[in-house]
């Protein structure tokens, strides 16, 4: 149990099924794709996806770019609980060619975060080109705490035409795997982004998905918190919104 408000999860549920189907009608798509990692958020999203498109209409990727062994394993896990039909492209011989050439190019060598956030543009390459191919709508995994902090590669895992989870907390995300079958392996394993071995979620932001999700449900954080994920939500503005224009003569 938890102290943090989560709503209902077969009401949300029902309600994203429908949602998603409604999204597919307006944009004349035959269903829905989505990057199957072994975490919680992409479970969720690829139950969802299941429900609501049923196995002919919908397609898990695995997407390895040198990643953990486990991560696979939990994909495979969440699959077959579900019955979802999977994909896997291993990105890795590209990610190697292209960082090649870029360390090739780069006038200084390139940072740590550049080259970390390779794979998450490469999955987004991937996911779009199996999707236009198949008439699916790419869809998103990032939740409210993470939207809000800005915890996402621009143009890389944002990089999507619909974000099903953008509005729950990870609490509710939680509640709904459980709701949904995803296995407690997948479920109660801390969340990470899976792009430098030891990489966590909560270590890297510095804050706990308790405190994001007390914040964001107006509960009570201490000041230091409350300030840490105000400056974070200030300054990841440009990763929620359109490229600003210029204006001649405005
Ligand atoms: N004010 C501004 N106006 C317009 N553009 C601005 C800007 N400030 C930076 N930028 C641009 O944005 C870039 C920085 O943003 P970005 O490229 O996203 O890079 P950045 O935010 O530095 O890194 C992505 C973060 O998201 C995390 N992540 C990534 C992928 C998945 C997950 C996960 O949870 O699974 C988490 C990752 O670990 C890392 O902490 C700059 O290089 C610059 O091009
Ligand atoms: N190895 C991978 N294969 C396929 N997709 C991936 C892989 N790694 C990341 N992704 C995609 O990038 C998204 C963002 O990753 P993120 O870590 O936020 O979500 P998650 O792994 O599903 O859950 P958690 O945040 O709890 O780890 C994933 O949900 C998934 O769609
Ligand atoms: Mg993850």
């Amino acid at each position: 149990m938890t102290d943090i408000p989560v709503r209902n999860p077969e009401g949300l549920a029902s309600f994203l099924e429908s949602w998603l189907t409604e999204r597919a009608r307006e944009a004349g798509a035959r269903g829905g794709i989505v990057g199957l990692s072994g975490g919680v958020d992409s479970a969720v999203v690829a139950a969802l996806l299941r429900r609501c498109f049923g196995r002919d209409r919908m397609l898990a990727v695995l997407l390895p770019c040198h990643s953990q062994p486990v991560d696979a394993e939990h994909a495979m896990l969440v699959a077959r609980a579900l019955d979802l039909p999977t994909r896997t492209v291993d990105l890795g011989p590209t990610h190697d060619a292209l960082l090649a050439s870029l360390e090739a190019a780069s006038p200084e060598p390139l940072s740590p975060l550049s080259r970390a956030n390779l794979k998450p543009r490469l999955r987004m390459t991937a996911l779009y080109a199996l999707a236009q191919t198949l008439g699916y709508l790419v869809c998103g995994t990032g939740n409210r705490a993470e939207l809000a902090y800005g915890y996402f590669t621009k143009h890389g895992d944002s990089g999507v035409d619909l974000l099903p989870l953008g509005n729950l907390l990870k609490h509710e995300v939680w509640e709904l795997a459980r709701h949904l079958g995803i296995p407690p392996e997948v479920v109660d394993k801390p969340p990470t982004a899976g792009l430098w071995p030891g990489q966590t979620d909560e270590g890297e932001m510095g804050l706990s998905y308790r405190e994001i999700d007390t914040y964001l449900s107006g509960g009570d954080v201490t000041q230091a918190v409350r300030e840490r994920i105000e400056k974070a939500l200030l300054s990841s503005e440009h990763k929620r919104s359109m490229p600003p224009v210029a204006i001649p003569g405005a």
